[in-house]
């Protein structure tokens, strides 16, 4: 065991790398409180509709200046960065980044989770509606969805002349934020680490999450070649040491997705336990222990967290939202009627109940539970009495309202509902918001004091492989926090839920599939549809199509009953 340096003990970093900034956080392992911070914006690039881009290199510096400016930081408090003894990386998951080993320079930027591009290639997966777009859970646990890596990494494979060329010659290298910054922070070029944590991999739609391995039947739908993929590792052991910023020679040992952070950072380390984290997007992770339970209610099954290469791996139950906070960016940038997001609480709380409207903000289709790429965003109710305020009083009930979605979807497929919602992310400084979840859902809404729990389980991933006594996860104490209670009757409740599901139904079909833009660019690679032609002939696909959707409805029949048998009542 490491033993306790300096008045704060051993000093963990850690890198949280989200959509919409990259922050460097230091935690003192004996209190785990943050001691200092630095934070960067990160832009979004939208060279199109739908389109979301970022570009790798300025994420990369990002990051590095981050951990330099922190560490001076450090230093004008009069702590020695050099008690640092471990750093862990949670980031931004999905988003797909290609680069060339040679060369080390993107070969395109990369695609966020939130790019909407890959809606004819999803089409073509499911040849046109022909397949279920369940078809793959089973193997990964995902539907098939713009959402996720391999159909952003076929893209880019369909598309750019540059990926296709690195391919042919053996110097692409295909990972999402993590890998990137991992193989850069050690070496890049220079014998950088091409690695991954099973949490990061689950969402790529390649791993079979029950082997945590890539899996050569869902490479073959996608059409990806293997070796451009990094290996698989748990999300904490020592992966290798920094070579860039002033912390070279620190080892990096945790890893993990940033949702799966914030469930490790909220310590719901028990089948049952939950957390909702409210940042660009918003995600609730149940933890169904060392279960794999698929849903019948649209929630994805995802690997929560792997604490060790011969630790077990832990699963949660997802509801993914894709619009939390990007809304109120949407209301700054786009609208221009909100200047600051800290100010939306106090500006819907002061709004005349006279000219409220509804606001499905669908920017990218809708996510969990309903996985429709065809809904677009609608606001309902508009009166001559609407104004600014009621918008953005109802784009902080949209949050709250696709949170009660996701409540009901988790309730259905867990068979009872939960008692109490942990929430985090930068969103939960917003004051009104947590009443009016605690309202809609009926349920105490609780807020640790310390709301950075995303880098905070990073950084417990990277002490525990790197022997931090303090973090020990048997001694680990759960933080204070503020608890929002409902204030509403549920008759109140009901009445506002039915008109939210009112606006979401006139959400539903509106962007027309056919209509949408076919890609642009090179001819494919490979020809898609032949290739899930001749999948028709494997294991999972080489049924007729009515056996293999009864095969499909058994499996979650089964796993229903696993949910069933194995979760607390
Ligand atoms: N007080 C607030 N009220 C409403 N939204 C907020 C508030 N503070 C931050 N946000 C929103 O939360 C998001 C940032 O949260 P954060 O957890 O840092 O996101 P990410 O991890 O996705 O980068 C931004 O979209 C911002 O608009
Ligand atoms: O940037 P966040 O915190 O909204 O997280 C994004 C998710 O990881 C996308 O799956």
């Amino acid at each position: 065991m490491l033993k306790v340096r300096g008045r704060f003990g051993p000093l963990i970093g850690s890198i949280d790398e989200g959509t919409s900034s990259t922050r460097f956080l230091i935690f003192s392992a004996n209190t785990a409180e943050v001691l200092t911070y630095h934070q960067l914006p990160i832009t979004h690039i939208t060279p199109k509709e739908g389109w979301v881009e970022q570009d790798p290199c300025v994420i990369l510096q990002s990051v590095i200046e981050t951990i330099n400016v922190t560490c001076d930081n450090l230093k004008k408090l009069d702590i020695d960065p050099v008690d640092i003894v471990a750093v862990g990386i949670t980031n931004q998951r999905e988003t797909t980044v290609v680069w060339d080993s040679k060369t080390g320079k993107p070969l395109y930027n990369a695609l966020v989770w939130l790019d909407m591009r890959t809606s004819t290639t999803v089409d073509k997966i499911l040849l046109n509606g022909k397949r279920n777009k369940n078809f793959l859970k089973p193997l990964c646990g995902l539907p098939v969805s713009t959402y996720f890596s391999a159909v952003k990494l076929r893209w880019l494979m369909d598309n750019v002349e540059e990926v296709q060329v690195a391919i042919k010659e053996n110097r692409c290298m295909f990972g999402t934020i993590d890998t990137w910054l991992i193989w850069n922070l050690t070496g890049g070029i220079n014998g950088g680490l091409h690695i991954t944590d099973v949490t990061n991999a689950s969402r790529t739609m390649l791993m079979n999450i029950d082997t945590l391995q890539w899996d050569p039947q869902l490479c073959k739908v996608f059409g990806i070649p293997i070796n451009i993929l990094p290996t698989i590792k748990s999300s904490s052991e020592i992966y290798g040491y920094l070579s860039e910023s002033v912390l070279c020679g620190v080892p990096i040992s945790g890893c993990l997705g940033d949702q799966q952070a914030a469930l490790v950072g909220q310590m719901c380390f028990h089948q049952g336990q939950a957390k909702s984290t409210y940042g660009t997007g918003c995600f609730l992770l149940y933890n169904t222990g060392t279960v794999i339970v698929q849903s019948s209610h649209g929630l994805l099954t995802t690997i929560a967290y792997q604490l060790g290469p011969n630790k077990p791996a832990f699963y949660a139950l997802e509801g993914s939202v894709a619009v939390a906070g990007v809304a109120m960016q949407w209301l700054h940038d786009n609208l221009e009627i909100l200047e600051h997001a800290k100010d939306s609480g106090e500006i819907a709380q002061g709004v005349d109940k006279v000219g409220e409207v509804s606001f499905v903000p669908a920017f990218s289709g809708l996510y969990a539970p309903y996985w429709r790429k065809d809904a677009r965003s609608v606001i309902c109710g508009l009166t001559e009495e609407t104004k600014p305020a009621h918008l953005i009083k109802a784009a902080l009930e949209s949050v709250a309202f696709q949170t009660r979605d996701i409540l009901e979807a988790m309730a259905l497929d867990c068979g009872y509902p939960l008692s109490k919602l942990l929430v985090d992310g930068g969103m939960t400084a917003n004051n009104y918001l947590m009443q009016i979840q605690a309202d809609y859902c009926g349920i105490p809404v609780v807020r640790p004091l310390m709301t950075e729990t995303t880098a905070l389980g990073a950084a417990i991933a990277a002490g525990y492989a790197s022997g931090v006594e303090v973090w020990d996860l048997e001694n680990i104490q759960s933080v204070s926090s503020d608890v929002f209670t409902p204030a509403i009757t549920e008759n109140q409740r009901d009445m506002k839920y039915a008109r939210w599901k009112m606006a979401i139904a006139r959400s539903l079909d509106w962007a027309d599939d056919n209509e949408e833009e076919v890609d642009e660019g090179l001819p494919a690679i490979s020809k898609l549809e032949d290739e899930v032609e001749e999948d028709k002939s494997s294991v999972l696909n080489g049924l007729p199509g009515g056996l293999f959707l009864l095969t499909t409805f058994g499996v979650l029949i089964i796993a229903q009953m696993i949910t069933n048998r194995y979760l607390p009542k």
